[in-house]
């Protein structure tokens, strides 16, 4: 019923958010509020997204110690976002708190996700933290400890895809930001991909901010990108 794109709403106000949003249709796309405009707009903001119908995921990668973390992502549960993230990095403790703090939620807990390498990173970003493998190699490992966490999937480059769903089966979903149609600017993002080889992949959900935030027509240019993409492979019926 849903398309697989999931607009990074990164606009610096919320009277150009709602200029955006008040344009698309929630079968069109989700949304992922991020930092910037949850600092800004706050909690009451996403319960008037979800009032409109658009699944939220509030993307606030929570990284901290395992009480902490799981004391945030209960919050987020009751606030009834779709979906919602913690960093990889933080380890198995953590994850495994944050998991544990949405049980008593049942069918009605947000998918629980963990960022593995942020798009933006490549080797030598990894190297200057002491990381000396690739960045395939630390995302996957970093997947592998939250599947084994028991979350529910991991945000990774849609060039890791191809790779995870073999390792990591069919179910576990697969969320890929740094997409760009061709020819685009890359901004401060590194390992990217486009929308249609994207989503050939496998991508279960491709996360895309500025080609659309920024454009001059915000709008039309999610539709533009949604004409690109294959509706047979998705949950939709967008095309
Ligand atoms: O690894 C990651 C994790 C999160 N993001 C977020 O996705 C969007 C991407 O925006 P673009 O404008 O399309 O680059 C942004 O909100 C990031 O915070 C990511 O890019 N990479």
């Amino acid at each position: 019923m849903l398309s697989p794109i999931i607009v990074a709403v990164d606009f610096a106000d919320v009277k150009s958010a709602w200029n955006f949003i008040d344009r698309v249709d929630p079968n069109d796309c989700r949304l992922k509020i991020g930092k910037e405009l949850f600092t800004h707009a706050g909690p009451d903001f996403i319960k008037q997204i979800m009032k409109k119908g658009f699944d939220v995921f509030l993307d606030l990668k929570f990284h901290d110690i395992p009480n902490t973390v799981a004391k945030a992502i209960v919050v987020t549960a009751d606030l009834g976002v779709w979906m919602t993230n913690v960093h990889a990095s933080g380890g198995s403790r953590m994850m495994s708190a944050a998991k544990d703090a949405l049980y008593s939620y049942g069918k009605d807990a947000p998918i629980l996700i963990a960022v593995t390498v942020l798009t933006s990173m490549e080797s030598t970003d990894l190297q200057e933290i002491g990381i000396n493998v690739s960045p395939l190699e630390q995302a996957t490992r970093l997947a592998i400890l939250a599947k084994n966490c028991g979350l529910d999937g991991v945000v990774c480059s849609a060039k890791e895809v191809q790779s995870f769903r073999t390792r990591l089966g069919a179910d576990f979903k697969l969320v890929t930001p740094g997409i760009r149609p061709a020819g685009t600017n890359p901004d401060d993002q590194r390992r990217i991909m486009t929308p249609q080889r994207a989503q050939a992949a496998g991508s279960d959900y491709l996360v895309i901010g500025r080609p659309i935030t920024q454009a001059e027509d915000p709008a039309k240019a999610l539709q533009t990108i949604l004409a690109t993409l294959d509706a047979s492979k998705s949950e939709s019926h967008y095309v």
